[in-house]
């Protein structure tokens, strides 16, 4: 059933909120990406460049209704299957119903307008203990809803002075939770991984180009040919400046952004960068 699942861009920008909003902030921010005078979300863009809001599990519902509206305001264009703005969750248990008291099924994520679920954050793993195969059980989950894995690998710790020591321990680490979530997939299924290197997250600046491009391009050998689309973005205090002239444009399919997206005019910032690699609106 591949044709049920979500087309992928050549690039994405991704947004998480981790639990930084109140449900009314996280209301008014996606009013204002989606403004048009704000100028950041293109719809024409879309087979090109595509954004995605992942919200707190509360507000998705008033998300959705949003993007509901919005949607409605554009001219329809039935050939494109994928929807001009995406929305996803920050996680998902691995079953779709039943006695687990507190968790969110995949199959409510769906229904509600998701497209995409986040799993195996840094944080998700130190504080909650989360383990490797419990995020790929939770990507088979995602993938049996027709939805897309997004699923955060990186090292824990920072690299030492030897640069090809460093990229070779950073991909050995990425490439345990890869080759899971790639065993229990169905091989036609679109897939992201977030490449956030744990001791970039949450800093005042990203981790090096260099070192980026270089694990990236060992996590794409490990993925290595597969059917379905996988994508691999950069996140970990990302933000205007990463992109563009000997950035990270050349080496990744996006980003993943925290903290530097909760401004709308560094959303803006960014997304020019990105427009300007593809030449697009
Ligand atoms: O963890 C991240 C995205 O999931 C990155 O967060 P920061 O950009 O705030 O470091």
């Amino acid at each position: 059933m591949a044709s049920n699942y979500p087309i992928l861009p050549e690039k994405l920008l991704l947004i998480s909120l981790k639990m930084y909003f109140t449900p009314e902030r996280t209301l008014t921010y996606l009013r204002e990406l989606l403004k048009p005078s704000n100028e950041i979300v293109h719809p024409a863009n879309r087979n090109k460049l595509l954004l995605a809001l992942i919200p707190d599990f509360l507000t998705i519902w008033p998300c959705a209704q949003i993007l509901k509206e919005y949607e409605a305001t554009l001219t329809t264009d039935t050939a494109q299957s994928t929807p001009p703005f995406l929305l996803g969750a920050q996680d998902c248990f691995w079953e779709p119903q039943g006695a687990y008291t507190g968790e969110v099924s995949p199959a409510s994520i769906r229904a509600l307008g998701c497209t995409i679920v986040e799993l195996g954050h840094a944080e998700r793993r130190s504080i909650f203990n989360e383990s490797d195969d419990q995020t790929a059980r939770k990507a088979a989950a995602t993938c049996a809803q027709h939805m897309v894995p997004l699923v955060c690998v990186g090292e824990v710790t920072a690299p030492g002075p030897v640069v090809s020591q460093a990229v070779g321990q950073a991909v050995t680490e990425c490439a345990v939770l890869v080759r899971a979530v790639l065993a229990a997939i169905p091989d036609d299924a679109p897939v992201i991984f977030a490449y956030e290197p744990v001791w970039a997250i949450g800093q005042p600046k990203p981790a090096g180009v260099d070192h980026v491009a270089a694990v990236v391009q060992g996590i794409r050998a490990v993925i290595g040919a597969r059917p379905g689309t996988a994508r691999v973005l950069y996140g970990g205090s990302a933000g205007p400046g990463l992109w563009g002239k000997g950035g990270l444009g050349h080496a990744v399919d996006g980003m993943f952004l925290g903290r530097f997206a909760h401004e709308i005019d560094g959303v803006r910032e960014v997304v020019r960068e990105v427009e300007e690699t593809l030449a697009v609106a």
